[in-house]
């Protein structure tokens, strides 16, 4: 079937037909059913007080009928049982008035509790369901990126979910005095309601399919807009304003998110061919329903067979059945707020679409033999080739291993694997014979203190960035200090001018900034304070890449303390780092094309022989590999 275009964010519901949650994702059933999950108490309150109020509406519209019919009544005098019987319904009257009046405030209040909590709900659900899954695929699927940012609130004019819980009562209420109104109306003639209903609700309904389709295009731009939102905030953020600076990238950056930004609104905007001639025959609709019920109305009236009591409540009945069609901006507002929850419940449900799951075994004390790839196959979901294709890879406990091959050769993604970020899509990859798919994933984890190459560098507290490396131990300062040492931080911590608790970020109240390399040794820090509660694998991808010549020369002096006792997997292109590894396995082509200790590589003249050669000349030379 043909695929509109700007429909992607959509395909995910689509191909499911449901939410994550297991029901269709209509949006105000989503967020009806969310309601009592954020808070009981405040949605059994605004139910019965949107009733209250929905039933003040009909009761009103009676008493103002009742005391029209009375008036005449006061000429005889207050004293007499007439002027009792409008005083009575003037008392009446302004009792429903007051209720009215006093409901208003409560609903606010009450809706606006109830309304954070929705958003703090929804937020969590996001986060919980973005984080939980074991594996990192789905987070790479472009669907899932776009289900993220409705989910987030960022598709075109999307509005704050919390508006949809104060236009929910409203709505109610609403329905609920058209609703009496058309009951109202059966004691002038029966069948005088259906043609005022027929109207409204066909001009209702096409308004209301109007409005879906524009929110459905709107999930489907969200690419667009993604890339909008990116390129918004490649502008703002301030990591790239350096480069943007130096290279003029301004005027580009500006015109690409216009762009982008008018491309995805625009899909919105473009939707309403057709609209114009319904909007034309609804109001032909609603004028001859009118007329079908107001003209009997004068007539009857006029002749005195309808009083003036009845007329005035027939009249506000006649008016009150609009509250049955569209209700402007309380629906859109209700559909535009709403429509963050069904992408919500997607992603609350994302662990159900993660292919890693964990396996149960115990993984304390791996590995004491060692980790072994077998026949490893894997390629990237969705990726067009293998990256591996029957690697085999033997890594002793307690021994250190440098993994080496060209940009793209796959160094990377076998410590996703060993991470079990991904899992194999051949062979398999155990430790001490038990295949990690057999394994508590987060036990296995626990054995694993990883520098990645893209490390990441925390706007957080300097303890907490290191800390993270065991963040559910008991905070424990000497070992930090010891890994601060281990990895030459020193000299950074000391000049952190609330130490450790120094926020590592010019965009917080006394923060700082550290340089590329003392970012490079907190990594490292990292890695070690989780080697210092309990991992035994350290896995090192490029760690000296942006370290100087002095700071990469002491790594090496520290290499042997800093992995004594690990099994260590170093992945460098610097050949003077890979050689300080007990082995060395050259990755090409999706296997291990060569292995050994460096003097043995280098005895068989190899691909790292040459590639050592080529290294060691060009620095020779006076010019970096
Ligand atoms: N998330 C991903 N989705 C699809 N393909 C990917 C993904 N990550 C990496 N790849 C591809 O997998 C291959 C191996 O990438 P990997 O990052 O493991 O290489 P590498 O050997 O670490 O490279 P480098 O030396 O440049 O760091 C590359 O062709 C890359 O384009």
């Amino acid at each position: 079937m043909a695929r509109r275009p700007g429909t992607r964010g959509t395909r995910w519901t689509r191909r499911t037909g449901r939410t994550g949650q297991g029901r269709a994702a209509s949006p105000v059933g989503a967020l009806l059913r969310l309601l009592p999950r954020a808070s009981l108490p405040l949605t059994a309150a605004l139910t019965a007080l949107a009733l209250l109020d929905a039933a003040l509406a009909p009761a009103l519209m009676l008493s103002v009928g009742v005391l029209a019919g009375r008036l005449p009544g006061i000429g005889a005098g207050l004293g007499t049982a007439a002027g009792h019987g409008v005083l009575t319904a003037f008392a009446v009257l302004c009792g429903v008035y007051v209720a009215g009046l006093l409901a208003e405030p409560a609903i606010e209040v009450t809706a606006g509790r109830l309304g954070r909590r929705v958003t703090a709900c929804t937020a969590r659900l996001v986060m919980r369901g973005s984080l939980r899954p074991a594996g990192i695929a789905a987070l790479e699927d472009p669907s899932v990126a776009d289900r993220l940012t409705l989910a987030q609130g960022q598709g075109t004019g999307m509005l704050p979910v919390a508006r949809a819980v104060t236009a929910l009562p409203a709505l109610v209420s609403a329905r609920a005095a058209g609703a009496t109104s058309a009951v109202l109306l059966i004691g002038f003639h029966w069948w005088a309601p259906l043609p005022l209903i027929a109207a409204w609700t066909v001009s209702g309904i096409w308004r209301d399919r109007e409005v879906r389709r524009a929110v459905d295009v709107q999930a489907g731009s969200t690419t667009e807009l993604r890339r909008a939102e990116y390129l918004r905030a490649v502008a703002l953020d301030g990591g790239a304003a350096k480069e943007i600076r130096v290279f003029g990238l301004s005027p580009w950056l500006v015109d690409r998110f216009t762009r982008a930004w008018l491309a995805g609104v625009g899909r919105v905007g473009g939707n309403r061919r057709g609209a114009a001639v319904r909007d034309v025959v609804a109001g032909v609709l609603l004028v001859a329903a009118h007329a079908a019920v107001l003209v009997p109305l004068a007539v009857e009236s006029g002749h005195g067979e309808v009083g003036v009591a009845r007329t005035t409540v027939y009249l506000q009945a006649v008016v009150g059945t609009a509250a049955l069609g569209w209700l402007g901006d309380l629906q859109w507002t209700l559909a535009r707020a709403s429509a963050v929850v069904p992408p919500a419940l997607e992603v609350a449900a994302l662990p159900e679409r993660d292919t890693v799951v964990s396996g149960a075994l115990p993984a304390a004390g791996l590995p004491a033999s060692g980790i072994r790839f077998e026949k490893t196959a894997f390629r990237y979901p969705g990726g067009r080739r293998p990256v591996f294709d029957g690697l085999d890879l033997w890594l002793p406990a307690g021994g250190s291993l440098a993994v080496v091959g060209a940009n793209g050769a796959g160094k990377t993604t076998l410590v996703k694997l060993l991470a079990r970020l991904h899992d194999p899509t051949g062979g398999r990859v155990t430790v001490d014979g038990t295949d990690l798919r057999d394994l508590d994933v987060s036990a296995w984890r626990h054995q694993l203190a990883v520098v990645f190459q893209d490390f990441v560098r925390y706007e957080l507290p300097a303890r907490d960035n290191v800390g993270f490396g065991a963040v559910r131990a008991p905070r424990d300062d000497e070992a930090l200090a010891r890994c601060a040492h281990l990895a030459g931080l020193d000299p950074a911590v000391a000049a952190l001018a609330h130490g450790w608790d120094t926020p590592l970020s010019r965009r917080f109240t006394d923060g700082t900034d550290l340089s590329g390399g003392q970012w490079q040794r907190l990594a490292l820090a990292r890695a070690l304070y989780a080697v210092e509660h309990g991992a035994r694998v350290l896995v090192l991808d490029e760690p000296t890449a942006h370290l100087d010549v002095r700071a990469e020369a002491e790594l090496y002096e520290r290499f042997l303390d800093l992995t004594r006792g690990l099994t260590t997997v170093l992945i460098s292109h610097r050949f003077a780092t890979v050689r300080l590894a007990d082995r060395i396995c050259y990755v090409e082509g999706g296997r291990v094309v060569e292995q050994g200790a460096h003097d043995e590589l280098i005895a068989q003249d190899g691909r790292y022989a040459r590639a050592f050669a080529l290294q060691s000349a060009a620095y020779a030379g006076g010019t970096h590999a």
